[in-house]
């Protein structure tokens, strides 16, 4: 993390009335790369309804078209078509951008293919953890090299598939990334024996992610077991193909409906599914304790709220990804606020709790990093340069900080086109409907 100079920036409007807006989000991103690759590993031809289209499914799609998969646009972008196994593959070269899904989720598939394929992506990804989900197909009897011919932690890495993956038991420490297990279980029904997999770690985060990809294992037709803590077994056998609808992305509506908080006001979100295991669940219940009101009616959350933000202390283990909407929120609140749980920021886009840290200091704010957190004492912010580090959700903060301190330029806005490709539009829209 260093003081170089920055990409051009997005002055971050201000907001002068309460808000009172409806915002539609897109696809999730956690879903529409599940499904597209299940969808991929699947009987027959599939299609995905209201899928995400953004930098991190377009790497997907990318990807899984290299490793042999027809992928086509229905009547609309986010309709797409996937025939698996359209075309034989011999190698191939996968650029994972700074997609955690794709450099999780596509080693297990390329695993199964026949023929070396290479991954590498940003050169920030290169430092993203990869050292156990490598380890874990290694121990299944799939040769991965790093560039000095070893097993290596990162990308980049090349893969070399042998048509088929023996599977077995295998355990994995996942307290860096619950996408390790997550990647491992998607592929799994393919493997000869299915797979048995064991969480060695201390922590597991992202729990909700993890029980997203059982449940859509389950709903392609796949067994599952996850009765034992820690403990998942998929049995081997065939992923059905199945024409599906990605539900919006919940964890980006989180800086729309924290905008609520901070300008006093109301944010609908329809689409918002009744039952869901996205993380985003628990936005109503965490904007509550800042502060908020969270009503659910006719599938449209409206979550309204006061101008005044509460501090609170909030264990987001479960909901990492959300972090960086309630550190920007807390810098606004009216007491200090503990962010715990979330030691695993580290491997995100960015180191998340460095990231944050710094660029609330530099606005006059107040945050510490903790072991597993931070600790954010609110103090007057002034005008700055709020620095994203390529990471979208660093983006969204910054807008949000925004809302309520004039003279924020955040930084490389584009960068929110990793998930959210029409945020500068979207949030523009969004005051607007308050004047
Ligand atoms: O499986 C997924 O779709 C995700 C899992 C989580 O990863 P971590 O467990 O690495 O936090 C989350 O933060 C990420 O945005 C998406
Ligand atoms: C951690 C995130 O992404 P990724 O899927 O790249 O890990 C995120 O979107 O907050």
């Amino acid at each position: 993390m260093t003081d170089a100079p920055i990409a051009p920036t997005w002055a971050a409007p201000t907001a002068v009335d309460p808000l009172d807006a409806t915002v539609e989000v897109p696809g999730s991103k956690s879903l529409t790369n599940r499904l597209l690759v299940l969808a991929a590993l699947a009987d027959g031809p599939g299609t995905l309804h209201g899928a995400l289209r953004s930098r991190d499914a377009d790497l997907m799609i990318a990807g899984l078209r290299a490793l042999g998969s027809e992928i086509t646009e229905g009547e609309t972008p986010s309709t797409l078509h996937v025939t698996p196994g359209a075309k034989p593959v011999t190698e191939a070269d996968i650029d994972c951008g700074l997609a955690g899904t794709v450099m999780r989720f596509l080693p297990p598939v390329a695993a199964l293919g026949a023929g070396p394929v290479r991954f590498d992506g940003d050169p920030t990804a290169r430092v993203r953890p990869m050292g156990p989900v490598l380890a874990a197909l290694h121990a299944l009897g799939i040769t991965v090299t790093g560039p000095d011919g070893g097993l290596p932690a990162h990308l980049p890495f090349t893969i070399a598939g042998t048509g088929s993956v023996r599977g077995g038991a295998v355990d994995v420490d996942a307290s860096a990334s619950s996408q390790f297990v997550s990647g491992l279980l998607l592929a799994a029904a393919r493997f000869e024996q299915g797979l048995t997999l064991r969480h060695i770690g201390t922590t597991l985060p992202s729990l909700p992610h993890i029980e997203m990809t059982v449940a859509t294992l389950r709903e392609a037709g796949v067994t599952v077991d996850d009765s034992r803590d820690g403990m998942w077994r998929v049995e081997p056998g065939p992923i059905a193909a199945r024409e599906v609808r990605v539900e919006p992305d919940l964890s980006n509506a989180a800086p729309f409906l924290a905008a609520a908080l901070v300008t006093g006001g109301t944010v609908r979100i329809p689409g918002w599914p009744g039952e869901t295991t996205q993380p985003g669940a628990l936005l109503p219940d965490l904007l509550g304790r800042m502060g908020g009101t969270a009503h659910l009616a006719d599938g449209v959350l409206s979550v309204t709220g006061t101008g005044d933000v509460y501090g609170v202390d909030l264990d987001l283990q479960a909901a990492g990804e959300l972090a960086p909407t309630f550190a920007a929120l807390a810098t606004l609140a009216d007491s200090p606020t503990r962010l715990r749980g979330i030691a695993h920021l580290r491997g995100h886009e960015t180191d998340r709790l460095a990231a944050l840290a710094r660029e609330i200091t530099r606005l006059g704010g107040q945050a510490e990093e903790t072991r597993d957190g931070l600790v954010i004492t609110p103090r007057p912010l002034h005008a700055g340069t709020f620095r994203t580090y390529e990471d979208h959700r660093m983006a969204t903060s910054g807008a949000l900080i925004g809302l309520r301190v004039h003279g924020v330029e955040v930084e490389d806005i584009g960068t929110t086109a990793k998930t959210m490709p029409e945020f500068p539009s979207m949030w523009q829209r969004m005051l607007g409907a308050a004047t």
